[in-house]
């Protein structure tokens, strides 16, 4: 008789093959004659969570927008999952949801007619919408406050509704901008958490982008930038070996300003 083979042992989870989720190649911009970004390159690998360090004006805004086509004018490339975003920008964005810096909620439209509105951008038929909002709010924490006005909500609430709405058109590659800034630390831990189980439980591969180096985790990998170059990426052990420190923030401190802390 046939009998179905009972793995003993957790199957591991196939090696995923084919492009990088993000990759940029020699990428540079400027604005007048101030170079903001120098000749970067790094990939964010399918379902891999990145870290993107720098402190303020280390081109991480600049770099967001060269991704999400606000700006335009650079040399170098930009791939999403191998599509090139001059040459099949269509292909390549939809493959995206973003998180900007600033909160871009309509205040005044309540949290549904938001992700309505962002569906509707995105070709999405109001019935998928209605169901892919009724998702994303439940996995939030948030089924409740669908016909609640945002500005009702609090600013932690608000990023939650600004990552459903990201995640609404089922994009393969989440970036975030600065997420969790302005948030108590309980709101901070929350968005983080939320993001990386995303991460690890649906294959989205992220991008976030952030000067709070306990963020990240060392198993995290990290891209530090700094006065538009790229300084360092790898996992955060890669980084602190190259660095010959213990820890991230000394790591982060070598590759920034050369100092290397007792
Ligand atoms: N619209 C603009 N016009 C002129 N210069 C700009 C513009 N936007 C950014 N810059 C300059 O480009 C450099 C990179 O800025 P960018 O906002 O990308 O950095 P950032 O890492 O996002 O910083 P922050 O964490 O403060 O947001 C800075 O020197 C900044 O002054």
């Amino acid at each position: 008789m046939y009998e179905a083979a009972i793995p003993a042992e957790p199957q591991p989870i196939p090696a995923i093959h084919g492009p990088p989720a993000l990759a940029v190649e020699e990428l540079s911009h400027s604005f007048g004659k101030r170079l903001a970004l120098d000749r970067v390159s790094f990939a964010v690998a399918p379902g891999g969570f990145t870290m993107l360090l720098g402190l303020n004006g280390a081109g991480k805004t600049t770099l967001f927008s060269l991704i999400t086509r606000l700006y335009s004018n650079r040399t170098g490339a930009i791939r999403i999952f191998g599509f090139d975003l001059r040459r099949q920008p269509t292909r390549a964005l939809e493959r995206i949801g973003v998180v900007f810096q600033q909160p871009t909620l309509d205040l005044d439209l309540t949290v549904r007619q938001n992700l309505r509105y962002h569906g509707g951008l995105h070709g999405m038929s109001p019935s998928d919408c209605e169901a892919r909002a009724r998702e994303e709010l439940a996995r939030i924490g948030l089924a409740d406050r669908g016909d609640d006005k945002v500005r009702a909500l609090s600013g932690g609430q608000r990023r939650r509704v600004e990552i459903a709405r990201a995640l609404l058109h089922r994009p393969s590659l989440l970036l975030l901008d600065e997420p969790t800034v302005g948030l108590d630390a309980d709101s901070r831990r929350h968005i983080l958490t939320h993001v990386r189980t995303l991460c690890r439980e649906q294959g989205l591969a992220v991008l976030w982008a952030t000067h709070l180096m306990d963020e990240a985790t060392n198993e995290d990998s990290v891209v530090v930038l700094h006065q538009g170059r790229l300084r360092a990426s790898g996992t955060v052990r890669t980084v602190c070996d190259e660095t010959a420190t213990a820890a991230l923030p000394a790591a982060f401190a070598v590759l920034t300003t050369g100092e290397r802390r007792p």
